[in-house]
């Protein structure tokens, strides 16, 4: 069994951007830029954006962070968007997901220019994911492709069961994985809360994909000998002997499953870091306007 080694990928992944940003620089261009919109006070949501804002500091982004309190009117955001569609200065953008309950989440990701939504959740960079062409693709599925690609894990002719059907990863992963380009070329079955019988597709998968949040959902029994597992699950457990107070849980049960795959990713240490990875290379993708042109 071989872990895939999330938190190591990144880093090689951030290098190499770092590298092409120097290169930028040193010709005298402009390094690209990334905004940050975070509204409220959740605790997961603070952390992921101060790790965004610092990896662009670390390889030599520009970046601003753009804090509301929770009361923020739809409106007020509607306008700050539009600012930023508008500031040259800004490459691209991001809205932390999720948003408090009276702003309509939709209505914001359609507001964000698709020239500037380097997290791919516009309906234009998804329906041009979809037809195969140019797109900034979700951070999450991007990164699970680069641990595919970087581990060269053939993917072609397999059979993968993504689990989870949300738009941040599961649909556009199981879209991804039947792509006709590697690591894809996959026959694809996309499982969620009403498939009967989860035991009976997952058994039949070479590669796993879970992305549901329910902590230890695939259990040993529900895999076979050899298969890839990957587990995007990371709900926070209660854990008092820790100083935090919680732990991450993953949606696989790590030990029971991890003697029985020929690859693993842990939680955590898998699939988070690449995200915030591939954000930035969105980012840079942007900057040199590599997806519109
Ligand atoms: N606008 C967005 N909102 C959200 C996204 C997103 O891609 N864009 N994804 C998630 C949160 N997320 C990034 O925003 C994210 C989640 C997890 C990790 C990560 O590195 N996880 C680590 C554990 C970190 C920890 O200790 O808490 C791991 O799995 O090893 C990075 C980014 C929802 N919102």
């Amino acid at each position: 069994m071989t872990l895939l080694d999330g938190k190591k990928t990144s880093e090689a992944i951030q290098n190499e951007i770092a590298a092409e940003v120097a290169a930028i620089k040193a010709k005298g261009g402009k390094v690209p830029h990334l905004a940050a919109v975070l509204v409220g006070n959740d605790g997961g949501s603070i952390t992921y954006v101060t790790n965004k804002v610092a990896t662009c500091e670390r390889i030599g982004f520009g970046s601003s962070l753009i804090r509301y309190e929770d009361t923020v009117t739809e409106e007020e955001l509607l306008n700050k968007i539009k600012e930023l569609n508008e500031d040259e200065e800004v490459d691209g953008f991001i809205v932390q997901l999720p948003l408090p309950r009276h702003i309509d989440t939709e209505k914001v990701i359609e507001a964000i220019d698709p020239k500037k939504d380097v997290d791919g959740f516009h309906p234009t960079n998804v329906g041009r994911m979809v037809a195969g062409l140019p797109a900034y693709l979700p951070a999450t599925p991007a990164g699970i492709l680069q641990l595919l690609m970087r581990y060269e894990i053939e993917t072609k002719g397999k059979h993968c069961v993504v689990i989870g059907r949300s738009n941040i990863v599961g649909t556009p992963m199981s879209i991804l994985m039947s792509k006709s380009a590697y690591p894809g070329n996959c026959t694809v079955t996309l499982c969620h809360r009403h498939t009967t019988d989860l035991a009976y597709h997952t058994r039949q998968a070479d590669i796993i994909i879970v992305a549901v949040g329910q902590p230890g959902l695939i259990t040993a029994d529900m895999v076979r000998e050899g298969a890839v597992v990957i587990d995007v699950g990371t709900t926070r457990v209660p854990d008092a002997s820790r100083k935090s107070g919680f732990r991450l849980r993953g949606d696989v049960d790590f030990d029971s499953v991890a003697p029985k795959c020929s690859y693993i990713t842990p939680v955590p240490g898998g699939v988070g870091p690449l995200t915030i990875a591939m954000l930035m290379m969105n980012t840079l993708r942007a900057s040199k306007k590599e997806v519109y042109g």
